[in-house]
């Protein structure tokens, strides 16, 4: 368990800091299964979680919104059979802020007592 899933996220703003390249290149090693991508010049962490069945992805998703609730910082779902891919990154803000790293490590944390994970 690291640092980055004992946290707490602060208020999403849209002046908030993103993240500096030296940050990034510590923080990614945290949570070394996500991947950076970029879409539309945004940076975002995705990751794949695989599942037994639709039923398993569907209560995994809705494990991962009820944190991103608790924190209000949310992140993009997609909900398929057997697959749930996480992505994170700060809507307002446009681009990578610690609170998404802080997210994709809770997240794994949900994984790891995840129903039906294959
Ligand atoms: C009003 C509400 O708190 C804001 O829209 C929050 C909600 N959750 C959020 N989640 C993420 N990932 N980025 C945001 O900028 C964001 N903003």
């Amino acid at each position: 368990m690291t640092a980055l899933s004992q946290a707490h996220c602060e208020a999403c703003r849209a002046d908030a800091p993103m993240v500096s390249d030296e940050e990034l290149a510590v923080l990614i090693k945290e949570i070394p299964d996500w991947n950076i991508e970029v879409r539309d010049g945004v940076m975002q962490l995705e990751k794949e979680f695989r599942f037994k069945n639709f039923r398993y992805a569907l209560a995994f998703s809705n494990a991962v919104g009820a944190i991103a609730e608790e924190e209000g910082h949310h992140p993009a779902l997609l909900t398929e059979w057997g697959k749930v891919t996480v992505t994170w990154w700060s809507h307002e803000a446009k681009g990578l802020h610690r609170n998404d790293f802080i997210m994709s490590a809770r997240t794994d944390r949900v994984a790891e007592t995840a129903e039906g994970r294959k």
